[in-house]
């Protein structure tokens, strides 16, 4: 089911974090500045669209992530994926060892209740992602999931932090592609 290193051109990179914390903003900007494209897939909406579950959990208001029909459509190789944990069932059956980084990004409770209350959310949901962040869930669920070395953590509660948290990835992408013998150019 693994990818072979060798193989592979474009890395795999993975945002994710308690909804709110700016996944989507992220990957935008990202996309933009990559020196090689990337294909930005918001993994929520793909395993809607594509029918990449096994159905609708009523228990976790959230669809069950089929993970043989999700990994094998992720695994083309231009991929960039940013998904919704944990409103999202991804992956109880995992390691996914096509993943090369692993990025959650984290926001203090103040700002993430703001930033969820403007987007309507009811009060119910605002709450539980709010406390999934106090208590680490997203962070702690990655780190157990994937390769200690592949998770990073990083703030996302300004411009400056993104805008230094995307050039870290950039600087990350280069060193990846140069790894294995590509030069790129520019984007
Ligand atoms: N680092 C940041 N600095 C300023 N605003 C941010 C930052 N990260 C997210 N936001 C804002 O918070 C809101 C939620 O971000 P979004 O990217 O949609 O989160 P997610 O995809 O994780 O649900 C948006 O209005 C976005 O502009």
């Amino acid at each position: 089911m693994a990818i072979d290193a060798p193989s592979r051109r474009f890395p795999v990179i993975v945002i994710t974090g308690t909804p709110g914390t700016g996944k989507s903003t992220h990957a935008q900007l990202l996309a933009e500045e990559s020196p090689i494209p990337l294909k930005h897939i918001n993994v929520g909406d793909l395993i809607k669209e594509k029918s990449l579950h096994e159905g609708f959990d009523e228990e976790w208001q959230s669809y069950t992530v089929d993970e043989d029909k999700a990994g094998s459509y992720m695994r083309s190789p231009r991929s960039l994926t940013t998904y919704n944990t944990p409103s999202l069932a991804f992956g109880r059956a995992r390691p996914e060892r096509w993943v090369d980084l692993v990025v959650v990004l984290r926001c203090n409770h103040t700002q993430l209740w703001e930033r969820l209350e403007k987007r309507g959310y009811p009060l119910k949901k605002i709450q539980e992602n709010n406390e999934a962040e106090i208590m680490d869930v997203v962070i702690e669920e990655a780190r157990s999931s994937y390769a200690e070395e592949i998770v990073v953590e990083l703030q996302s509660e300004g411009t400056e932090d993104l805008e230094s948290n995307v050039s870290r990835i950039v600087q990350w992408i280069q060193a990846w592609r140069k790894d294995r013998g590509f030069v790129d150019t520019g984007s």
